[in-house]
């Protein structure tokens, strides 16, 4: 194969990951200087060469399937030699830190990790230059950059937020190093030989094993180690799937993230998503939220005989359950529940306001017993948190335990859990997103307009959705 190491390691990255790259480039995203982009998550992987960090890697990238991953190869950025340094290639040491152009790097991986598209060189072993075409990276949700020494420079190091260490015995390292270099990087036994004993092998031990010190993760036989890697992808899900928002508040359960969800978010936030389309994937997600939150109620243990005699240890559904829904947007999420919980009693808020203040109470229509119901709370979308706490409000006043109470939602903004969780510590919060911010209209930024418009087909004739000056 012609191709080096580095441009093989990008590359699959892209294999795996170039449709969608590609999909988020043409999808005319207008920017939108009030949205910040969601830091990536950057893992660092070091190690010998030929320990196998670009076995490693691609293994990670292949368990996150739901995620975007890009991984970037610290070899891309190694200096092209000159015509004078090429007649004396046998004499370039290519394991020392000045090998690289660190700074190009350092700033490719600086924009990156602000969520910018960014061009990384495409490095060729075998005429040790960058060749063309560069590649084009597009922002994701984990970047991965891998190479002997992305562990030795501090401010790379600071980037990250996983730094591991690929450690393999140096007699695997060189006899790997053989194989590949001679059938890959066309080079022969003697010249790897060589090069090894000059240059590899004393700048492992000056610059890349010292580096090991910094690793949160010391990964021992590479790719052979199923376990570490299962643990790395687990720790990543964790750390992606938790917004900032659920360390302050536990009760903010944020449901897991996969390209099914987003999908369905990417169609109901898109203002040219047609009624009847808007409506089913509204109606998908909900079932999911409404999933999601059945299974934070109390539950019994159960055990049941199989018709094949064997038994088998379950649970039982808690039965005390209501739906409140805030009329009218809450009311797309009845159906949902209905489905979900038989014969479920649904009762009903309406709150009317203007502005950030004077919330006032029109309509309520609630089951008598309420104060002995678990409540199932509906309102997919959270703004400034004015009416939920009004509604929520309402509920405690007749009784209801503020723990009994699970709020189902599809988009939060910030400011709305900061205000209901700070004012009702023990409610539990059940949403599919947090979004970025609100704005001055207190409308959910970048949120997915009205919903109760945009579900009900109550926007203007012309197809647009009203602006309505009545914050959630
Ligand atoms: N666990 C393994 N068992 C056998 N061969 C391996 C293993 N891990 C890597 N290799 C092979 O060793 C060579 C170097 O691995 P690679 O992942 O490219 O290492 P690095 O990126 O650290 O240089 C490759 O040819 C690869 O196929
Ligand atoms: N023109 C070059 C550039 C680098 N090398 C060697 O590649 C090794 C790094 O790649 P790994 O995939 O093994 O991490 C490094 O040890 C350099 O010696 C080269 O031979 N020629
Ligand atoms: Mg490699």
């Amino acid at each position: 194969m012609d191709s080096s190491a580095s441009v093989d390691a990008l590359s699959n990255g892209f294999k795996n990951h170039l449709s969608l790259y590609q999909s988020h480039n043409n999808n005319n995203v207008v920017s939108n200087p009030r949205v910040k982009p969601k830091q990536p998550f950057f893992i660092g992987v070091a190690g010998g060469t030929a320990s196998g960090k670009t076995t490693v890697c691609n293994m990670i990238i292949s368990q996150l399937r739901d995620q975007r991953v890009v991984l970037v190869n610290q070899d891309s950025f190694y200096h092209s030699l000159n015509a004078e340094k090429l007649k004396r290639v046998h004499e370039y040491n290519f394991d020392h830190p000045e090998a690289f152009d660190t700074e190009h790097m350092l700033s490719c991986m600086e924009q990156i990790k602000r969520g910018q598209a960014v061009t990384i060189p495409n490095y060729d072993f075998k005429t040790h230059q960058s060749i063309e075409p560069a590649c084009k990276v597009n922002p994701s949700d984990i970047i991965i950059l891998e190479g002997i020494l992305v562990l030795h420079d501090p401010r790379v190091r600071d980037l990250m937020n996983m730094k591991i260490f690929v450690d393999t015995d140096s007699d695997v390292r060189l006899s790997r190093r053989i194989q590949r270099d001679t059938v890959e990087r066309g080079r022969n036994i003697e010249n790897v030989l060589d090069q090894y004993a000059r240059f590899v092998k004393p700048s492992f031990e000056e610059f890349i094993l010292p580096s090991k010190k910094y690793a949160d993760i010391i990964i021992p036989r590479g790719g052979d180690n199923d376990v570490a890697i299962d643990l790395i992808v687990q720790h990543i899900h964790t750390k992606l799937g938790q917004h900032e928002l659920c360390k302050i508040y536990p009760n903010v359960v944020v449901i897991f993230s996969t390209f099914q969800i987003r999908g369905m978010h990417t169609l109901i936030r898109d203002a040219k998503t047609t009624k009847h389309d808007f409506v089913f994937y509204a109606d998908r997600l909900i079932r999911l939220v409404v999933e999601h939150g059945l299974g934070h109620l109390p539950f019994k243990e159960k055990q049941v005989i199989t018709p094949t005699g064997s038994v088998y240890s379950g649970v039982v559904f808690y039965k005390r359950l209501c739906g409140v829904s805030v009329i009218r947007s809450g009311e797309s999420m009845e159906n949902a529940l209905r489905a979900c919980v038989k014969g479920i009693k649904i009762g009903k808020i309406l709150i009317h306001g203007e502005g950030n203040n004077g919330r006032e109470l029109i309509y309520e229509k609630l089951p008598k017993d309420i104060s002995s119901r678990h409540v199932l709370f509906l309102d997919p979308v959270l703004a400034s948190g004015n009416s939920a706490i009004n509604a929520i409000s309402l509920l405690l006043s007749k009784g209801v335990p503020e723990s009994n109470i699970i709020f189902l939602n599809l988009i939060a903004a910030p400011d709305g859990i900061h205000a209901l969780c700070k004012r009702f510590p023990k409610l539990k919060l059940v949403t599919s997103e947090i979004d970025e911010s609100l704005n001055e209209d207190l409308r959910v930024i970048p949120g997915m307009g009205e919903f109760g418009d945009r579900y009900f087909g109550t926007d203007n004739e012309d197809g647009t959705i009203s602006n309505s000056t009545t914050p959630k």
